[in-house]
């Protein structure tokens, strides 16, 4: 594997953060569960001997991010003193040490907070990486040899479905065309959806006033919240469609709000409206009742999306073969970062499911459009039926933020994984000291942080 020259790469430092922002205020991101989300991150800097620098994060909704972090800070016996390269060299490796470690594998194994803190620190060695190379991540990923590419990958439990030797098969069929759709990529960009009009804490208002911006900007596809109230829901659908037009995609989103049958005499009823995907109608756990829902709702065209809150790839393997999921929605924040999605990608291909990732919350529009863009370079090779989420928020943070125009996203061409926050967001929205969260703590707007929210500052 061609990994960078080892001198100074060992890790000296592993910083963690609980970044969070106030989107709560405004309704932002709410929905029929979370209802009052404060998008947030646990942010990971990682540092080398020679000043070398990779950051990850973890999406989260506020309350919690301390636990996360806390947990990332028991990780870093697993990252400091390692050498970079030597992590690279065998990556595989080193996502199952820190997948499986002996005791700490209890806390898991590969789910929940744990997983989620393996994901921070694994998307900062990427982001490492790929600075080390000066390339974006996309562009490394599409570039390496498939051999090197798939050892990234811990196909434990999952090779009943795709084995190495397929993995390595299925990118070098995609060889031939790719220069081209990398071509493709960079001057038309990756089409997008918006979930910027409907979430659920919007007046009707608003939600008029963001078809209007959005039908203005050149989307097409169209997500809405939906799941608290049938009524509301057909309301709020109907004004969308009737606003976006009978051409227009409309999508409707659950956040796991039904049991099984709800789902689907809920979606029955809002048929007649044309959403062509429900997204996580019931719990993300249950594989067999997204195949119950799916079957029941194919009749009326309507696919099941799911994936943003799913645990890990056997979860994955097993919501794609017992045909629980039309749209198949990696998040870049979960499973254990990129070795693991990579995985998915492959398992999608191979049972030929959609995907069409989850993005939005902070830094997740930055991370996934790396891990499409090379779907489409290397994987499936196609863009059609695919779309990567896309919602207006926070993007004004990052270096390199996300490029969205004419309802596409265009392709970063800076190095690394485009999570790397600018220092006067750090000083403002750490929490709770960040200058920001004083401020609006001192102000009411916010209660004081808790004990456990305090031991973390
Ligand atoms: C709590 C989040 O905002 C969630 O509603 C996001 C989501 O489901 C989506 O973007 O899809
Ligand atoms: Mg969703």
């Amino acid at each position: 594997m061609p990994v960078p020259d080892k001198k100074g790469l060992k890790i000296v430092d592993v910083n963690v953060k609980d970044v969070r922002f106030p989107t709560s205020l405004g309704g932002h991101g709410s929905d029929a569960v979370h209802t009052d989300p404060d998008y947030s991150c646990a942010y990971v800097t990682i540092t080398t001997e020679n000043g070398k620098q990779g950051y990850g994060m973890t999406f989260t909704c506020g309350r919690g991010t301390e636990i996360i972090v806390f947990t990332i800070r028991s990780m870093k016996r697993f990252v400091l003193g390692k050498n970079a390269a030597e992590i690279f060299s065998d990556f595989a490796g080193f996502w199952r040490a820190i997948t499986n470690d002996t005791q700490m594998r209890w806390i898991g194994p590969e789910k929940g907070v744990a997983h989620l803190a393996v994901a921070a620190i694994i998307n900062s060695l990427w982001d490492l990486w790929s600075r080390l190379e000066n390339k974006p991540l996309w562009r490394l990923l599409a570039d390496m040899e498939p051999e090197d590419l798939v050892s990234t990958i811990d196909f434990r439990y999952i090779t009943d479905v795709i084995t190495p030797e397929e993995a390595i098969q299925l990118l070098k069929n995609k060889r031939s065309g790719k220069d081209e759709r990398i071509k493709l990529l960079l001057d038309q960009g990756y089409p997008s959806y918006t979930t910027q009009v409907g979430w659920l804490g919007y007046s009707d208002e608003l939600l008029k006033e963001l078809c209007d911006k959005y039908l203005k900007l050149g989307f097409n596809h169209f997500k809405v919240k939906v799941g608290r109230n049938f009524d509301d829901d057909y309301r709020r659908c109907s004004a969308v469609r009737k606003y976006i037009g009978e051409d227009k995609v409309l999508m409707v989103d659950a956040n796991q709000a039904w049991t099984v049958s709800e789902a689907i005499e809920w979606m029955k009823k809002l048929a007649p409206l044309r959403p062509v995907w429900i997204e996580e109608p019931t719990s993300p756990d249950d594989i067999l009742g997204h195949a119950e829902i799916s079957k029941a709702l194919a009749p009326y065209g309507i696919g099941v999306a799911t994936g943003e809150m799913c645990a890990n790839r056997v979860m994955f393997k097993q919501f794609l073969q017992s045909g629980g999921m039309q749209y198949c929605q990696i998040d870049s924040a979960r499973i254990g970062g990129v070795n693991e999605i990579l995985s998915v990608y492959f398992m999608a291909e191979k049972l030929k499911v959609k995907v069409c990732p989850h993005a939005g919350g902070v830094g997740l529009c930055e991370m996934v459009q790396h891990l499409q863009f090379w779907d489409f370079a290397s994987v499936s090779g196609t863009m059609e039926d695919r779309l990567i989420e896309y919602v207006d928020q926070q993007h004004e943070h990052f270096y390199d933020p996300c490029i969205v125009e004419n309802a596409r996203y265009f392709a970063p061409k800076a190095p690394g994984y485009s999570t790397h926050f600018l220092p006067e967001t750090l000083e403002k929205y750490t929490y709770p000291n960040g200058t920001e969260w004083q401020r609006m703590i001192k102000e009411g707007l916010f209660p004081q942080p808790d004990e456990t929210e305090l031991l973390n500052a």
